[in-house]
């Protein structure tokens, strides 16, 4: 099991141009990554995340901070051991990075002939790798007879196959269908679970996280503007950028010009209801209304699962007599989290 810890890292680029000022791409980061967790970087373009992944495999140079990968401090090792220190850090790529010109067998096999493993026992783990990843049958195709998908999980065999302890996956879904991108998924859920993997992936989609994160971290400017548990984030984000991402996936409130759209249709009053993890009883809402002789429909939102707990947002339209829809807003807003659409 291996930790990743990132800790104050900052990498400065020099600018384009004699008197340009530097990019600061990475800008003091800290993640602290636990053993078996999965933890999902995400971020709009230009955030941060690649540079931050390719720090922390040590193909380029913090310019401060330090990153310990296990028992490797990155930051601190000289050339000559960043190689073997790379050995026990696994990675995937968006494009696959597979050679087009071997078969699959002989792409899952290359770390170990770099690594000086007998022939032998690397038949042995190449066939137990692809049974894995669920391709034995394609050992002997060439990758560019192989769906993306199938590209995906050749690139995940490889990357497993020197029994590194985390693997980083940079943007590995992103050029997958939306079903293919979900198998995927799965099967990094595997690794995880089933061989105590450490998984630090970046994505600039909220669906990744979503499925597979235990944890999560916002960067944009290159700097970390929120991190905690998935389901903690994104049900109550305290970040702009937090938000956009929020509302591609997740239930929202009507943003204004929707509202007012709405409001054309439904002349009732407007009230918004968060439910967070169960901790709003939805038969009490509604009886609690009907009781009140006040009528409900449901104009906006929904519920949905966030790191295996449910979420959710509606907006309600109340309609019934004025004083009796007062009486109910403030009965409902005693026991919900509740707000009226002014
Ligand atoms: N080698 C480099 N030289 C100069 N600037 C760079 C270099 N690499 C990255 N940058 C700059 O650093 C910033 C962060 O880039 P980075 O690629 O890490 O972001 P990202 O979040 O991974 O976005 P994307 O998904 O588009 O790659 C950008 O402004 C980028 O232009």
């Amino acid at each position: 099991m291996t930790r990743v810890q990132m800790l104050g890292v900052s990498k400065r680029y020099p600018g384009r141009g004699s008197d340009a000022a530097p990019v600061v791409a990475v800008d003091d980061v800290t993640i602290d990554v636990a053993s078996g967790e999965i933890h999902a970087i995400i971020g709009y373009s230009g955030a941060g995340k690649s540079t931050l992944l390719r720090l922390v495999n040590g193909l380029e140079r913090a310019s401060a901070g330090r990153i310990l990968v296990g028992e490797d401090e990155i930051t601190a090792l000289p050339e000559s051991r960043l190689r073997a220190a790379r050995g026990r850090i696994g990675m995937i790529f968006q494009q696959f990075n597979l050679f087009h010109s071997k078969k699959v067998a002989k792409n899952v096999e290359y770390p170990l002939v770099v690594a000086g493993v007998p022939a032998a026992e690397r038949r042995r783990r190449v066939a137990e790798l692809l049974a894995f990843v669920g391709l034995s049958d394609k050992a002997g195709a060439y990758t560019d007879q192989l769906s993306g998908g199938q590209k995906q999980r050749v690139g995940i065999a490889r990357a497993l196959a020197t029994n590194p302890g985390v693997l980083l996956a940079d943007e590995a879904t992103s050029a997958l269908d939306p079903q293919t991108s979900r198998e995927v998924l799965a099967l990094l859920k595997r690794v995880n679970t089933e061989l105590g993997i450490t998984i630090v992936l970046i994505t600039h989609e909220m669906e990744v996280v979503r499925e597979i994160a235990d944890r999560v971290t916002v960067m944009d400017g290159g700097r970390a503007v929120e991190q905690g548990g998935v389901f903690d984030v994104f049900s109550d984000p305290q970040n702009e950028t937090t938000r956009r991402f929020v509302a591609t996936a997740l239930p929202t409130q009507p943003e204004a010009a929707h509202l007012a759209e709405l409001r054309e249709r439904h002349r009732g009053r407007l009230v918004a209801l968060t439910f967070r993890d169960g901790d709003v009883d939805q038969p009490v809402v509604f009886r609690t209304l009907a009781e009140r002789g006040v009528g409900v429909s449901i104009i906006h939102g929904g519920i949905t699962d966030v790191g295996g707990r449910s979420f959710g947002k509606l907006t309600l339209e109340l309609i019934g007599d004025e004083l009796q829809v007062e009486h109910a807003i403030a009965a409902l807003g005693q026991e919900t989290d509740l707000e009226v659409l002014a």
